[in-house]
């Protein structure tokens, strides 16, 4: 079988996340904190493409990887449109639908573009894999109190998807054959239901738990009330909440490690704040287990904060009536976005083509 050489691209809001794989075998992850300052002087996230650009380029080359012996490229999509789980090759409409309509502001944007230049200059492919809007949410689930609002499908498909197929793996048991509840937790957190291989229901970073930095679901009249006072446009007010929100508008930071110091240090109101995030994480666990009828095989916890005992042990002893609970830490979407392309490459998983929708 023909080696493949994948270079993987994933912009996040404070870093860019850059790896090579040879098949599956990391040549090198690297993760570049980047200065808040750095990021200021760029007044649109778009503004940020040639710097980023550079970046990819230049870490490469110190890795001592020369361009031309990769095979192909692969970037974390951004917010697309709703489109079906799997891989998506990345073509002009999608350059175009995260440039100028996205369906909202996120440094994710970034990576379909880089990982297409970087490409065609080398005549490859690039691909985006399980990008953050992956759809597969039932109609019912949709339904929200007011006819021109629906629910969306926004989270973390890319982590919980690969997380769901390791357990499956693991478990011996076809993913398809499975109801799994999944939380990523990370600076953003997000909850989805996965029954028999669909991921059918999805708790977003707009109406779920608060997390390291983001304010979560509020309460409705007094939101609608600070909005009204505040006067500020949506971007504005978006990215507050956003960025301001949970631990770091609560404690001044959004590193829970730092958090747990505190607390073990003695810091009652910092434990109150820690436990209160585990608590809401658990009730909306608990709601999506109603969904389908309590029958849950299992509920994982992953991303960055699954490290945290302090937390799984929260979750799990409000949770593990419903079912087993598996940790699964880490963000895992380096190697998931590279293992998903490779599937491709080896013609074992088709890619979708992208269609714009203006
Ligand atoms: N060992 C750990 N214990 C507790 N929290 C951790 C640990 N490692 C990372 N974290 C927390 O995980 C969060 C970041 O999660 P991650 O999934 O990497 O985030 P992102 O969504 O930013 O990619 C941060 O709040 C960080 O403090
Ligand atoms: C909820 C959309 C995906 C998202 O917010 O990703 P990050 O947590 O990585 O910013």
């Amino acid at each position: 079988m023909k080696k493949e050489r994948i270079l993987a691209i994933n912009p996040g809001s404070t870093s860019t996340k850059i790896a090579v794989y040879d098949d599956e075998l990391p040549l090198f992850v690297k993760t570049i904190e980047h200065d808040k300052e750095d990021l200021m002087a760029f007044a649109e996230i778009f503004d940020q493409y040639e710097y980023r650009k550079e970046l990819v380029l230049r870490t490469m080359e110190e890795k001592g990887i020369t361009r031309d012996t990769l095979t192909a490229v692969v970037a974390r999509g951004g917010l697309l449109p709703p489109v079906p789980a799997g891989a998506f090759e990345i073509n002009d409409d999608m350059v175009w639908q995260l440039h100028y309509k996205p369906q909202n502001e996120h440094a994710s944007n970034l990576g379909a573009p880089i990982a297409y230049a970087i490409a065609n200059e080398l005549g490859l492919k690039a691909y985006v894999y399980d990008p953050v809007t992956v759809d597969e949410m039932e109609p019912i689930a949709r339904v929200t109190g007011l006819p021109e609002m629906c629910r969306k499908s926004l989270g973390h498909p890319l982590n919980m998807r690969a997380a769901a197929h390791k357990y499956a793996a693991e478990a011996g048991i076809p993913y398809e054959k499975l109801n799994l509840i999944i939380a990523h937790l990370g600076g953003g957190i997000t909850i989805s239901l996965h029954r028999q291989g669909k991921m059918i229901d999805m708790v977003s970073d707009e109406e779920g738990p608060f997390s390291p930095e983001r304010t979560g679901g509020l309460p409705l009249f007094q939101t609608l009330e600070m909005a009204a006072d505040a006067g500020k446009d949506f971007k504005t007010l978006y990215k507050y909440v956003k960025t301001r929100g949970g631990l770091m508008g609560h404690l001044g930071t959004n590193d829970a490690r730092s958090v747990e110091k505190r607390i073990t240090g003695g810091d009652k109101h910092a434990e109150l704040i820690y436990e209160a995030m585990a608590h809401n994480i658990s009730k909306f666990i608990g709601g999506l287990a109603t969904v389908v009828h309590g029958e849950v095989d299992a509920i994982i916890i992953t991303g960055g904060i699954a490290h945290s005992k302090m937390i799984t042990d929260w979750i799990i002893e409000r949770v593990s009536f419903i079912a087993p609970v598996e940790v699964i830490p880490g963000e895992n979407e380096m190697e998931s976005m590279a293992s998903g392309i490779l599937r491709v490459l080896r013609g074992q998983e088709q890619a979708n083509i992208f269609i714009k929708v203006e």
